[in-house]
């Protein structure tokens, strides 16, 4: 059997026999959407993240904030999320955390997101834009012990608009990946590539064939964790699965989080089968 390989702080892969897990839980925390008895609570949003992690802890790997979710309510939101990450540091060290930002921009700007989310908040990954090229991208590279993970393929039907697009008969996410190999600190990179491209990912493990991925979009996107397996698993995994709504809007009850962890265990038993073949 092959044993899964988690990450953790010191930027090594560790055997991690037990959880048998690959799955990323995404903290996309909608307040239309969370236990109306929770809007009584003094931070409603972290006090649902505080019970999700709770509950699915044992079965996931990392968490992913994506930080629109709470920029959109302003200091408080901010606040939810630097609490939040600071509970899954004090508690659960072992566990790999993404702020999904989708960043990118100038060197000296990025140097700013960078430090805001790899400094500031202490995340251990950061989501990048490839568009603005290398030197958008080096300065979040440069932070030691950090991943950035860039955007190569995206799950969204938009992807097809650019993404795919050959430009002097290669296609742009295969320039994304081929190019960005060769940026200083390039061990750093992670890739996003979405589970609703799966059939892509023969061709993109050609290309990166050791790198880690991020692979949004099975659950409330349609991907399927299978072939997503079976086209973008290597010797070591590699694969980080996200799911956000499916795991976390299972109930709008006073049940959420068993039933966050319900599902959260459903996907990660998926996962012990796929790892035991
Ligand atoms: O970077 C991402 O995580 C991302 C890239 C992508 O191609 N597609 C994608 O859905 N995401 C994010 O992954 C999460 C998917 O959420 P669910 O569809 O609810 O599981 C959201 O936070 C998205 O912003």
């Amino acid at each position: 059997m092959r044993l899964f390989l988690y990450y953790d702080h010191t930027a090594t892969y560790i055997p991690n026999p037990k959880k048998k897990s690959f799955l990323c839980i995404g903290l996309d925390v909608d307040l239309n959407k969370i236990p109306k008895h929770l809007l009584k609570e003094e931070d409603p949003i972290f006090a649902f993240n505080r019970a999700i992690i709770d509950a699915t802890h044992h079965v996931c790997v990392a968490y992913k904030p994506n930080t629109a979710f709470y920029e959109a309510y302003g200091i408080k939101g901010w606040q939810a999320l630097e609490k939040t990450i600071n509970y899954l540091n004090d508690n659960h060290p072992e566990i790999y955390t993404i702020a999904d930002a989708k960043r990118g921009d100038i060197g000296n700007t990025s140097t700013m997101y960078a430090k805001a989310f790899f400094e500031d908040l202490g995340f251990d990954s950061v989501t990048v834009a490839p568009y603005m090229g290398k030197d958008s991208v080096e300065p979040f590279l440069a932070f030691k012990d950090k991943h950035t993970i860039l955007l190569a393929l995206t799950s969204n039907q938009g992807a097809f608009d650019f993404q795919t697009k050959s430009v002097d008969g290669v296609e742009l996410y295969k320039q994304v990946l081929e190019t960005s190999k060769t940026w200083r600190n390039s061990e750093n990179l992670m890739y996003v590539v979405g589970a609703t491209k799966a059939e892509f990912l023969g061709d993109i493990r050609k290309i990166i064939p050791d790198s880690f991925l991020l692979v949004p979009g099975v659950g409330a996107q349609g991907g399927n964790l299978q072939e997503v397996c079976k086209y973008g698993m290597n010797s070591s995994v590699g694969l980080l699965i996200n799911s956000s709504r499916g795991i976390i809007y299972a109930s709008q009850e006073e049940d959420f989080a068993e039933a966050a962890a319900q599902k959260a265990q459903e996907l990660q038993l998926d996962m012990s089968e796929i790892l035991s073949l």
